[in-house]
């Protein structure tokens, strides 16, 4: 059940090293690092081409057709902080434009991912301020339903604690636990490690079929070769 009319103002941010540890690697390492967990819905894209996005989670929990809380929001904002906003009921409206995204700046904050819509993308774009939603649409907002700040929140299927880490970029939004951000940040080194050394392999000309052992179990399959 959701905890509607508060806002938690101490959010416990995981070490800035750990976070750090992190930036090298896209959403689909880390969504691989963390045992194929932590994904958005893949309906949730970058309001612009090359938009990327990394950072704390704040969270916001919207009521449909109401941005109020993301001004609540804006107040609680750190340097390097990312807005996370879920909605009560799936709503397309466009919550968020770029006066909002001004005053986000104004405060520190890195961008927002929005499980409803965003308008004036061209300014956003202009301003290179991301947004991940799940529309656009210039059909505005009113400011008069209670939502909350900084509550566990589903945005998009994703399950987001205020504190985790977000990180967004052209393949998705991967969400990663606030406890966990060294061992992914490990984990992610680990797993690009394999696999530049699987890329020079192929470049070489060897084929998945091979490095993969892949051909026995498909002849025990059963598979025949016809020419
Ligand atoms: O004002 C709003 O409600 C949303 C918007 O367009 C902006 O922030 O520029
Ligand atoms: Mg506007």
């Amino acid at each position: 059940m959701y905890e509607l009319g508060v806002v938690h103002r101490t959010v416990r941010r995981p070490d800035p090293a750990d976070v750090e540890a992190l930036k090298p690697f896209g959403v689909s390492t880390v969504h691989e690092a963390m045992g194929r967990t932590g994904l958005m819905r893949p309906y949730i894209r970058p309001v612009y081409p090359g938009a990327e996005l990394r950072g704390t989670a704040v969270t916001v929990l919207l009521q449909p057709g109401d941005n109020w809380m993301l001004h609540v929001a804006v107040e609680q904002l750190q340097p390097g902080d990312v807005l996370v906003a879920a909605c009560t009921t799936e709503c397309e409206d466009g919550f968020f434009g770029e006066l909002l995204a001004t005053s986000v700046r104004a405060r520190g904050g890195a961008g927002l991912v929005i499980d409803g819509g965003c308008r004036d993308v061209g300014e956003l774009r202009e301003m290179d301020f991301p947004v991940f939603s799940r529309a656009v649409n210039s059909k505005g907002t009113v400011k008069a339903t209670l939502g909350s700040v900084n509550v566990p929140v589903v945005c998009a299927n994703a399950p987001v604690n205020p504190g985790d880490v977000v990180v967004a970029d052209v393949d998705g939004v991967v969400v990663v636990p606030a406890g966990r951000v060294a061992e992914v940040a490990d984990a992610s080194r680990r797993r690009e490690d394999n696999e530049e050394s699987k890329r020079r392999r192929l470049a070489a000309g060897e084929l998945g079929l091979d490095m993969y052992g892949m051909r026995e179990p498909l002849e025990a399959a059963g598979l025949r070769y016809v020419d």
